[in-house]
């Protein structure tokens, strides 16, 4: 399933709006913010699909039968751009696990880059729900190499792909390749530039949350 959250007008699209917006961005906590805002809103998304039970809960006056979240979803991102978005849902799952994933473009003489995935800090994700959040997914290669790598080694049971902008080239590349994944999305931007940047997209996403990199 493929959900994109300004396919409905809500605050959200003015969150967006501040994270595209050139000047906006240029104030790094509330580019931060806006990403935290945007994890938090799809995070309350996202738990309506987590199974439920029924539970009592004894306030001062009574019982009152409450239906609760099973299971606390594991929340993943990539570095370092995704950062703030994790946060968001982390904000929202307080009680989740978090696993974090360093991987990078190598870029080639050719100008064509492979993904290079340098370390993963997670926990045991066997018979899990895994969130992997990520701000951008340009091409989807990063996401994918990073499902592929941690389907590898773990039984999850069910993978959500979350981003705050994304391509259209990157979401087919992803359902191809997770066709399971259930993927959720801020906003949906058809181009990209020949370095792979999403247009009109924000821009560099981790630049902008962290600075420059050498
Ligand atoms: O869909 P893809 O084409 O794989 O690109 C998406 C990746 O690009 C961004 O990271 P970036 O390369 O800006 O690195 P950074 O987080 O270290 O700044 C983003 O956070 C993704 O990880
Ligand atoms: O548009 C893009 C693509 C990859 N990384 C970014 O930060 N922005």
């Amino acid at each position: 399933m493929l959900f994109i959250l300004n396919k409905t007008n809500s605050i959200a699209n003015k969150y967006l709006a501040e994270l595209r917006d050139e000047d906006t961005q240029q104030d790094r906590l509330r580019f931060k913010r806006n990403q935290e805002r945007l994890g938090e809103i799809l995070a309350y998304e996202i738990s309506k699909k987590l199974p439920y039970t029924e539970v009592e809960v004894q306030t001062p006056l009574g019982l009152a039968n409450v239906n609760l979240p099973t299971e606390h979803p594991v929340i993943g991102t990539i570095l370092r751009a995704g950062l703030p978005f994790q946060q968001g849902f982390m904000n929202f799952f307080d009680q989740s696990p978090a696993a974090f994933i360093t991987a990078y473009r190598k870029v080639k003489r050719s100008g064509d880059f492979v993904i290079k995935i340098d370390h993963i800090s997670t926990p045991n994700l066997d018979d899990t729900t895994f969130i992997l959040c990520d701000t951008m997914l340009a091409t989807g290669q990063s996401i994918v190499e990073v499902c592929k790598e941690l389907l590898a080694t773990y039984e999850i049971k069910t993978l959500h792909i979350a981003a705050v902008i994304a391509s259209t080239e990157g979401i087919e590349h992803v359902r191809a390749h997770l066709p399971k994944a259930n993927i959720w999305v801020c906003a949906v931007d058809e181009e990209m530039t020949t370095k792979a940047y999403i247009v009109p997209g924000l821009g560099d996403a981790g630049d902008l949350a962290f600075g420059e990199k050498v």
